[in-house]
């Protein structure tokens, strides 16, 4: 199968379209004030024009607003580049930059370490709102460090990566973009999954260029539902464009709105919770598991594919080594989880899951590192995080 992604190239700075895709918006540019930019573009048929801070890509150092998060509560490159979104870029070497509902934002660390935001688009009446969505979609609320005291206390290992690994934060999405976010992450690696959610990203409205990527709201689902089975398998979602069409028709027909639907699960137990998305096609239990963690509030949800499932039966139940992932296994490890780490287990799996990913390996002493590749070498399992993500069988 010929896997061909519209429009842009996500992971790479400067994006050039294929000569098939339609043309982004060209912005202009008009300065009206020697802070701000004006821009004013055509997108998805709406004119509109956006204010932004002068200097969008490397905002000046008065344009940083410090958010009261040390790096031992939010680590950047620990959250925002391991799996729980698709949707953050990094837009230069010390600077991510994503969308909260209708802000575009780039997060930083400062040279203490404390995390700061600079908003993108600048209305000051739009400003506190953007900074309270912030500090929602980052699960601010929740102290990070007492937490994983707590899991320290109960497991040696979890207190030795944590040394090595500390900020690697659960966060609040919208419960609608990650949903449909981990619809096209079955059987995906993160770079196809990467494009695909620009694919369905630029659906939305174009918000700013930062760092050579485009940026948009997520689209809503009446704009969503206006898109075709065959459009999303000619941008390369193969088998998952069946998918997201019955997900999103779905969601259509909940009486009071699919958004609302969502959002409401947020107000129920795991059980019901993974029951009513497992509802919804192309939602097995580890899709269900990831949305409920990631943007429902479930924070013990435990998502299990093969890789937490390598995780577990080295450290948590050995005694299922030689045993096959089955769904009635992957509740056995969901519950070993919770049992161990308590009723915060899915973010000590995150951080367990972050670890075992390639590039923090690299982050951890050889004689923990060594460990886990000797271990998991005799097993055959080092294969495990090349990005594959698969699901619970
Ligand atoms: N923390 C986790 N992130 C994930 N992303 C993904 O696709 N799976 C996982 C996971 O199990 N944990």
């Amino acid at each position: 199968m010929t896997k061909r992604l519209r429009p842009t190239p996500p992971s790479t700075p400067s994006p050039k379209l294929p000569p098939s895709a339609p043309s982004p918006p060209t912005p202009q540019l008009s300065h009206s004030n020697p802070t701000t930019v004006s821009i004013h573009h055509s997108s998805n048929n709406q004119n509109k024009t956006l204010t932004l801070l002068k200097s969008p890509h490397s905002p000046s150092s008065s344009n940083w607003i410090a958010l009261n998060l040390t790096r031992s509560d939010l680590s950047l490159p620990l959250t925002f580049p391991t799996g729980q979104t698709f949707r953050w870029k990094q837009t230069s070497p010390l600077h991510f930059t994503g969308v909260v509902a209708s802000h575009l934002i780039s997060l930083n660390h400062l040279p203490n370490g404390d995390v700061s935001y600079c908003l993108h688009s600048c209305s000051t009446s739009s400003s506190s709102a953007a900074r309270l969505a912030l500090l929602d979609f980052l699960n601010a609320g929740i102290s990070l460090s007492s937490i994983w005291e707590v899991f320290s206390a109960a497991d040696p290992r979890f207190d030795e990566l944590a040394r090595h690994l500390e900020g690697a934060r659960v966060l609040r999405q919208d419960p609608l973009e990650c949903l449909i976010q981990f619809l096209c992450s079955s059987n995906n690696n993160i770079g196809r999954i990467t494009k695909m959610v620009d694919y369905i990203s630029s659906l939305g409205n174009y918000l700013g260029n930062v760092g050579g990527f485009d940026f948009y709201e997520f689209p809503s689902l009446d704009r969503l539902s206006l898109v075709s089975e065959a459009e999303l398998r000619e941008a390369g979602f193969g088998y998952r464009a069946k998918y997201v069409i019955g997900t999103v028709n779905a969601l259509k027909a909940k009486p009071g709105g699919g958004a609302e639907w969502l959002l409401s699960l947020r107000n129920s137990n795991l059980e019901d919770v993974i029951e009513a998305l497992s509802t919804l096609p192309g939602v097995g239990p580890k899709v269900a598991a990831c949305v409920a963690l990631f943007s429902l509030d479930q924070h013990h949800a435990i998502p299990v594919d093969t890789h937490v499932w390598q995780i577990a039966t080295r450290y948590l139940v050995p005694e299922l080594a030689s045993a096959r992932l089955t769904p009635k296994l992957c509740n056995r490890v969901a519950e070993a989880f919770v049992s161990k780490y308590g009723k915060y287990a899915g973010w000590a799996q995150t951080l367990l899951f972050v670890a075992d990913l390639p590039q923090q390996k690299a982050l951890l002493p050889a004689n923990l590192e060594k460990t886990k590749r000797k271990r998991s070498t005799e097993q055959q399992k080092d294969k495990a995080h090349t990005g594959n993500i698969d699901q619970c069988e």
